[in-house]
């Protein structure tokens, strides 16, 4: 076949491509204008104004998978997807996301993996900075770590969620998976190394080959990886444990490669809002509960509540509740969304049992990012 003629038919359907997206974001803006009016008319039951929609992207994803009948790969069509839904968002006045900064973070990564590259991004110096921003609507999402698959919970982020839980406006709105892979990172050789630095998370997950290749050499925790990478790039025979892209955003060379003892390293990040979205019907929710700790059984009996509505039960937390000594807060995930039914009744049973009861959020299940 003539190669011009390939070319000039790749060249035929691109047009109609550019027109079709064109009319497709015409009809996202229609369905912003909508949202508008109807978060007007909350009242009269309308769907709020919210910009980012995890349900309908859900939806969205799932009935293009189910229209693609190759030789395009489903992840090929869903990454598309991705940036055609991140365009629409950015066709919204000045859509901004703040995240754990600064650049390079994991948090970044998980942030642009979700909302693509159309959108700007704001980089925060601390996970409180994250939720003042949302809370203050200098940005309308916040991108925060909240586990990982080897290193588990992180407690920071508990830790600012009861910090500030009595005066907070934000809710937990989605969740995104990120597949993690740690990198060392330095201007130099691996014998030259005296000192590396990392976030406590970071050196975790990759504690074994620390103590294989780098045994006896200082470790120093910092506020983020991005910021350790930072640091090895002003010192001398200094390293960082942090993500490949920091190499390039910091000058530095990758002396080794994915160095997480689990090859499945993933960490999980809330997205933040100032609403939640609707229920899907494959939602889960975060709780913050204390019970009165001199009232023996009141933990069980306050859980027994999702058992007893049929509600399965994904993770259990506690932290220091800052309040009294020797007091916990349990951060409690279950499946369902707090407008079930089920979840209603179990809050409601369990109510007399605690102190503080809130429900962070309710999100759409997300298995990838
Ligand atoms: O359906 C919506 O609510 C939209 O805003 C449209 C749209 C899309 O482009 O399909 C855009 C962003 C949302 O996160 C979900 C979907």
């Amino acid at each position: 076949m003539d190669l011009e003629q390939i070319r000039a038919s790749i060249a035929n359907v691109d047009r109609q491509i550019v027109k079709l997206l064109n009319e497709r974001a015409r009809i996202s803006l229609d369905v912003a204008a909508a949202k508008r009016q109807n978060s007007n008319k909350e009242s009269a039951g309308g769907e709020a104004g919210d910009i980012y929609v995890p349900s309908q992207e859900k939806r969205v994803f799932s009935r293009v998978k189910g229209l693609n009948c190759g030789p395009m790969s489903d992840e090929s069509i869903v990454a598309i997807y991705r940036e055609i839904m991140s365009a629409s968002i950015s066709l919204q006045p000045e859509i901004t996301i703040s995240y754990l900064g600064p650049l390079g973070t994991f948090s970044h990564e998980a942030a642009q993996a979700r909302f693509g590259e159309s959108v700007s991004y704001v980089p925060c110096s601390t996970i409180d900075d994250v939720i003042s921003s949302v809370e203050d609507e200098k940005s309308a999402y916040g991108v925060v770590p909240i586990e990982n698959s080897t290193h588990g919970i992180v407690v920071q982020t508990l830790d600012v969620f009861i910090a500030r839980y009595q005066q907070s406006k934000f809710r937990i709105r989605g969740e995104i998976y990120l597949p993690v892979n740690q990198c060392l990172l330095s201007r130099y050789q691996l014998s030259a190394i005296r000192k590396v630095y990392s976030h406590p998370q970071a050196f975790g997950q990759s504690k074994e080959w620390l103590k294989q290749n780098l045994p006896d050499i200082s470790q120093v925790e910092v506020a983020s990886t991005a910021k350790a990478a930072e640091l090895a790039s002003a010192e001398t025979y200094s390293a960082a444990v942090a993500s490949k892209s920091c190499s390039q955003l910091y000058g530095l060379d990758i002396l080794a490669e994915a160095i997480n003892s689990n090859k499945d390293n993933t960490t999980r990040f809330f997205i933040l809002g100032k609403s939640c979205d609707k229920p899907t019907g494959d939602d889960k929710s975060f709780l913050m509960i204390t019970v009165d700790h001199r009232q023996p059984g009141a933990l069980i009996k306050a859980l027994e509540a999702f058992a007893l509505n049929n509600i399965n039960m994904t993770s259990m937390n506690s932290r220091p509740s800052g309040q009294r000594m020797w007091q916990y807060m349990f951060f409690v995930e279950v499946e369902g969304h707090e407008e079930d039914a089920n979840v209603k009744s179990a809050l409601k049973m369990m109510a007399p049992y605690c102190l503080d009861l809130v429900v962070l959020g309710s999100y759409p299940r997300q298995l990838v990012a």
